[in-house]
């Protein structure tokens, strides 16, 4: 490091031994066997605002529409999406160090670390860098057939996980998804700035439980006041891609493992921009 190192190395030529490497350098290749054409990522600011939720719709309609769809779960403390999708059956390895995906009732490649446990009620209680190293196995170890899509779950937040999944991984896009109540605090912005600082295009918001329709009348109410979703896209010139309601059969659907049965068209724009990204 010479003796006027400014620690940006975005400012400076040299190429000493101290400089950052650029988030290129740390992406990891996939399994030999693997052809995946596009990565999306979803991601939050926090956990519990619908993020594995959107992630699995996703790639239902995408499915529905007739594109080979997988969806890697790098949510490894709270995996949900196994579940959603009623599989219970484990991963099995091809006895050379590799992992096939499960598949869904639909066709759409799942791994989790749901289908690695042996039992799905154990706690992950594994350190930091145990997780970030799972999420980089699920993507170099996981045989994943032709893929046109993949959707991963990204661990919620802004830490030191999802930012070495952000690093490893070469994602084409993301999604940010977050309740009407984050989108008025700085929550998103952050998730926004790390994938700005990722030089990761993002495809736009989505705002989960925006409101709730009275199933007498229709009416929309704003459980959790106005939605702010369209002064906060404007505010990062992001689009909106979807405002989804707090529906009791998505909830259900969800317990019963049955999400691939959902009915409803609000993600249907969301699903449009990222069929672009094929063209
Ligand atoms: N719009 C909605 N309508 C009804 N239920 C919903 C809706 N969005 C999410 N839920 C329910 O809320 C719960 C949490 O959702 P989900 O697991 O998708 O959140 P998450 O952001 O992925 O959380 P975490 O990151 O902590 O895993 C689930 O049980 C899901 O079924």
């Amino acid at each position: 490091m010479s003796e006027s190192c400014s620690h940006d190395c975005n400012s400076c030529g040299a190429d000493c031994a101290s400089r950052q490497s650029s988030p290129a350098d740390l992406l990891e290749k996939p399994h030999e066997l693997s052809h995946i054409k596009k990565v999306i990522g979803v991601v939050s600011g926090k956990g519990g605002v619908g993020k594995s939720m959107v992630t699995s719709m996703l790639a239902v309609i995408m499915r529905r529409r007739e594109f080979r769809t997988a969806i890697l779960d790098a949510d490894i403390t709270g995996p949900s999406i196994p579940k959603s999708f009623g599989i219970k059956e484990k991963a099995m390895g091809d006895g050379m160090g590799g992992i096939f995906p499960v598949e869904t009732k639909t066709g759409i490649e799942m791994m989790s670390v749901n289908l690695l446990l042996e039992n799905e009620t154990t706690p992950v209680v594994w350190r930091g860098p145990i997780i970030a190293g799972t999420v980089k196995q699920f993507w170099t170890d996981v045989i994943w057939n032709d893929v046109d899509f993949m959707f991963v779950d990204m661990p919620p937040g802004t830490g030191d996980v999802p930012l070495t999944v952000f690093q490893s991984i070469p994602l084409d896009g993301i999604i940010v998804v977050a309740s009407p109540q984050e989108l008025v605090s700085m929550i998103v912005e952050k998730a926004v700035n790390m994938a700005k600082q990722m030089n990761i295009p993002i495809l736009g918001l989505i705002e989960n439980m925006s409101y709730a329709s009275c199933p007498d009348c229709g009416k929309k109410i704003n459980v959790f006041g106005e939605s702010h979703i369209d002064e906060t896209a404007a505010k990062y010139g992001l689009p909106v891609l979807a405002k989804l309601p707090i529906d009791p059969q998505l909830a259900k659907n969800c317990d019963q493992g049955v999400i691939e049965l959902f009915e409803g068209d609000w993600m249907e724009h969301a699903a449009d921009v990222v069929e672009e990204l094929l063209k």
